[in-house]
């Protein structure tokens, strides 16, 4: 099945807030989507309706067609990271991914496979509490990679990874996307994503203010990130 993320007319008020207003885009099987804004435009809120932890006021957020809710296996689905590992501190980091596999039908034999391929292999038996900011930055993508997911949601996933890490990071999301896989990330900086990402989401103040390739996106400027700053500063001309 394809797991385009389809998220259409979304609106979220928080009391008399409009925190969200409207938001359409897509991403896109086979491509790396960035879903960019500054510090409050709304790209968590938008994430966690995607990934079921929140409801819309109007509107919808699906996984290859379906609300989260309504996916037979979620990990299966769609990995995610959000904030922190959600690891308990005392829990050692093979344990914590082996409760997370049991709990949703997963193979034993894919804790030892994630843990290689996030680099902890060596840190199985730590305590998750005991981990570096990098290394819980690794644990999470752990998690999310081990229902082997078509598709990846990340908010700020490199937030604590080091500039190797931050290099891992870029290439693995490369490789997920060249088979076939979706991901869609979110970033507070451009620099960060702006040679990583084939589409960008633009949303500032609740609102989608840009969507498309990154080229087309920067035609029109010198770099992406002047792109970026006219369409996200209030009262600059877009
Ligand atoms: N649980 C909450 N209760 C009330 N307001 C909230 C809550 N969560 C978020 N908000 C508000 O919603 C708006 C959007 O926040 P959100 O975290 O989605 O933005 P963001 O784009 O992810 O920002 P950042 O880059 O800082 O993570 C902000 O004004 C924020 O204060």
């Amino acid at each position: 099945m394809v797991r385009m993320l389809t998220i259409d007319a979304l609106v979220k008020r928080r009391g008399a807030r409009v925190v969200l207003s409207e938001v359409s885009f897509q991403a896109t099987p086979g491509r790396i989507t960035a879903f960019l804004g500054p510090n409050g435009a709304g790209k968590s809120s938008t994430l966690r309706i995607l990934l079921g932890l929140d409801r819309a006021t109007s509107g919808t957020a699906l996984v290859g067609g379906r609300p989260y809710h309504e996916l037979r296996h979620p990990l299966r689905a769609v990995g995610s990271v959000l904030d922190g590992s959600g690891a308990h501190r005392s829990r050692r980091a093979a344990h914590h991914l082996a409760w997370i596999a049991r709990s949703n039908g997963i193979a034993q034999r894919r804790v030892d496979e994630v843990l290689d391929q996030v680099g902890l292999a060596d840190s199985r038996k730590t305590k998750a509490g005991r981990l570096s900011l990098g290394m819980g930055c690794r644990l999470s993508l752990a998690a999310a990679l081990l229902g082997e997911p078509e598709a990846l949601v990340l908010d700020e996933p490199s937030n604590g990874l080091d500039p190797d890490g931050i290099r891992w990071l870029r290439d693995l999301l490369r490789d997920h996307a060249a088979a076939g896989g979706t991901v869609l990330l979110s970033s507070h900086q451009i620099g960060e994503v702006a040679q990583l990402a084939d589409d960008l989401v633009v949303l500032a103040g609740g609102r989608v203010v840009a969507s498309g390739p990154c080229a087309e996106i920067g035609a029109g400027h010198q770099t992406l990130e002047d792109a970026f700053f006219v369409l996200t500063q209030p009262g600059e001309q877009r």
